[in-house]
């Protein structure tokens, strides 16, 4: 028995929101192209060596910021590593020898800014995922990672045609899994090596 019920629905055809669907998809997907001829992959080098010296990876962010760079921690601790979320119970103290991974589009949130602050205190590393170079998150920052997208206040839609900060937070996913491609590929592992430490309580 078929369960669709797209015969009782009018999606407009051709012309209404199938249509407008793909050109959306299409619109996403090229405004990801354009960030990442934008990017400093330098920095992002520097950002796969600070990683794959660290003794323990941090992550913070809040939103949909936070909840993007929760995915990139889940691929830290695939690589082996002591991969915290902070803010969970479970997070320990950083130390020097650690990094914090911060992801801030605006680079001004307030739990973002004291967490990167308190870990520059404590001489871990911070890397920091923004928008925006002159930020406070920034002039914490061991490495700023700018991501050229759009501002979650930037409404007049120049640098993106997303809503609010969807480029920014959909960039911290694509370039963190970049990252955690290159760390993978360079640490002589295989898939099957990885999945020994994908998740059995789930
Ligand atoms: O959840 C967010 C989103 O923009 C809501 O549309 C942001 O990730 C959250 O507000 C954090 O902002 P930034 O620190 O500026 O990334």
């Amino acid at each position: 028995m078929s369960t669709s019920t797209s015969h009782e629905l009018d999606t407009g055809g051709a012309g209404g929101d199938a249509a407008r669907f793909g050109e959306a998809a299409h619109l996403i997907t090229a405004e990801h192209g354009r960030i990442v001829e934008g990017l400093d992959t330098d920095a992002w080098g520097k950002a796969a060596e600070i990683i794959t010296s660290a003794s323990g990876v941090f992550t913070v962010g809040t939103g949909r910021s936070g909840l993007a760079l929760q995915m990139a921690a889940m691929r830290f601790m695939h690589l082996g590593k002591a991969a915290h979320v902070v803010g969970e119970t479970t997070t320990p103290a950083i130390v020097e020898g650690d990094v914090l991974v911060a992801a801030s589009g605006s680079g001004s949130t307030k739990r973002v800014v004291t967490a990167a602050r308190a870990a520059a205190d404590q001489r871990a590393w911070v890397l920091a995922l923004t928008t925006d170079p002159d930020s406070d998150l920034a002039s914490l920052a061991t490495v700023t990672l700018v991501v050229p997208a759009a501002d979650k206040q930037d409404f007049d839609g120049t640098t993106s045609a997303q809503y609010a900060g969807s480029l920014f937070e959909q960039s911290v996913l694509i370039l963190t899994d970049a990252l955690f491609h290159v760390l993978w590929q360079g640490s002589g592992t295989t898939a099957r090596d990885l999945w020994r430490l994908h998740a059995n309580l789930e």
